[in-house]
């Protein structure tokens, strides 16, 4: 018997890894757009997940942003259910109309409608097929925009989204190695324009600053970015959890403090001031949210203007958040008032509205 070319063996050996931990009882599904990616991931599933004894679907999301798209992921769906994959299926979303730019509005939509189906059939988890070239320009372009640790960390292998796992097997696995693996198994990928469209930043780095990196620093460059990922996923769970047991010990709950959206704390300066940096930092971050100002609207100026209370105090006025949330400086605490009222106020002062909690994603 021939032996199996070793990007086919690469990635079954990453979705065997992937699979191993998943219930037995429930299906996965992977999320196929029919790029290189995502069809070696498909078929790599399709060979592995039967042998584990898991149920293996598969989701096709037709953006309907291109002619042809919904033929493309009905062809897709149509090739899974040929090589076993139930269900099957393609999925038209809607993208006009939703908030932030195309791309934002494109992945808000897929995710929504890989959730969706997965919650349809009762699946555990949602197979993705981002690769390690992915994750080395995920990393290059948190770098660029001063993204911090947590931008550095790329995408994880794991995350929960509505009570799905989002899974990504491939991120060990390089873009050269889906594509060699297609056309090893006689698979066609489809060819995504988006990903030579230049208007995008993550083309451009995709076509033109990734192979400058390869040339002049060599071809470990994108494992070490990848790796850079892994270290500073590590490091940032680490902090988060400082972060939490910080933010427990930092708040103040004496007489109680109220708001409409529930309890909100003010914070104690003392212990906050004890606090590396690093961890005070994000223990604003968490209060910031807690208050109600959106993840995706609070950026770090907010942090700044939030740790400066505490460690550059010098009866400055208050530091504005997302939501219409002033976070204020009395004494040895800080309390935090929105628009028309106190959002944490001790011995039970006013009670304002809180915005909406964290959206989604
Ligand atoms: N239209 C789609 N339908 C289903 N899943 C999708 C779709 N587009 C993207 N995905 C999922 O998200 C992953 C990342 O997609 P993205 O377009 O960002 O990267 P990519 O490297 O071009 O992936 P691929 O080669 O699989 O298209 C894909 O591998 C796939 O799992």
């Amino acid at each position: 018997m021939a032996a199996l070319p070793p990007p086919v063996a690469a990635i079954r050996v990453a979705v065997r890894r992937a699979l191993t931990d998943v219930p037995r009882d429930r299906p996965v599904l992977v999320a196929c757009s029919g790029g290189a990616d995502s069809l070696a991931l498909a078929a790599a599933t399709a060979f592995v997940a039967p042998r584990l004894g898991v149920a293996a679907g598969l989701v096709s999301v037709d953006h309907g942003l291109q002619a042809g798209s919904a033929v493309r992921a009905a062809e897709v769906a149509q090739w899974a259910r040929e090589v076993g994959f139930a269900p099957a299926e393609a999925v038209a979303v809607q993208v006009a109309g939703r908030p932030g730019g195309p791309e934002a509005a494109a992945r808000e939509a897929r995710y929504q409608a890989l959730v969706g189906a997965a919650h349809r059939y009762d699946a555990s988890t949602v197979l993705l097929g981002h690769t390690r070239d992915d994750q080395a320009e995920t990393v290059l372009l948190a770098l660029a925009r001063g993204a911090g640790s947590r931008g550095l960390a790329g995408m994880p292998v794991q995350r929960e989204l509505a009570g799905v796992v989002l899974s990504r097997p491939l991120l060990d696995v390089s873009r050269e190695q889906t594509r060699k693996a297609c056309a090893m198994l006689g698979l066609t990928p489809w060819e995504d324009p988006h990903n030579t469209d230049d208007r995008y930043a993550r083309a451009r780095v995709r076509a033109e600053v990734l192979p400058v990196l390869v040339r002049t620093l060599g071809p470990g460059v994108l494992d070490n970015l990848a790796r850079t990922a892994r270290l500073a996923a590590a490091d940032t769970a680490a902090l988060d959890e400082l972060a939490r047991v910080g933010y427990a010990e930092a708040r103040i709950t004496p007489g109680g403090t109220r708001s409409a959206g529930g309890t909100v704390d003010g914070l104690a300066v003392s212990v906050l001031a004890a606090m590396p940096a690093a961890v005070r930092t994000r223990v604003l971050h968490l209060w910031a949210r807690e208050l109600g100002a959106s993840p995706a609207a609070l950026s770090h100026r907010h942090v700044a203007a939030l740790d400066a209370l505490v460690t550059a105090w010098r009866g400055q006025g208050p530091a504005h958040l997302p939501g219409g949330i002033r976070a204020t400086r009395r004494g040895a605490e800080l309390l935090a008032e929105q628009d028309g009222g106190l959002v944490a106020e001790r011995d039970g002062g006013p009670v304002a509205e809180r915005g909406q909690g964290p959206a989604v994603e």
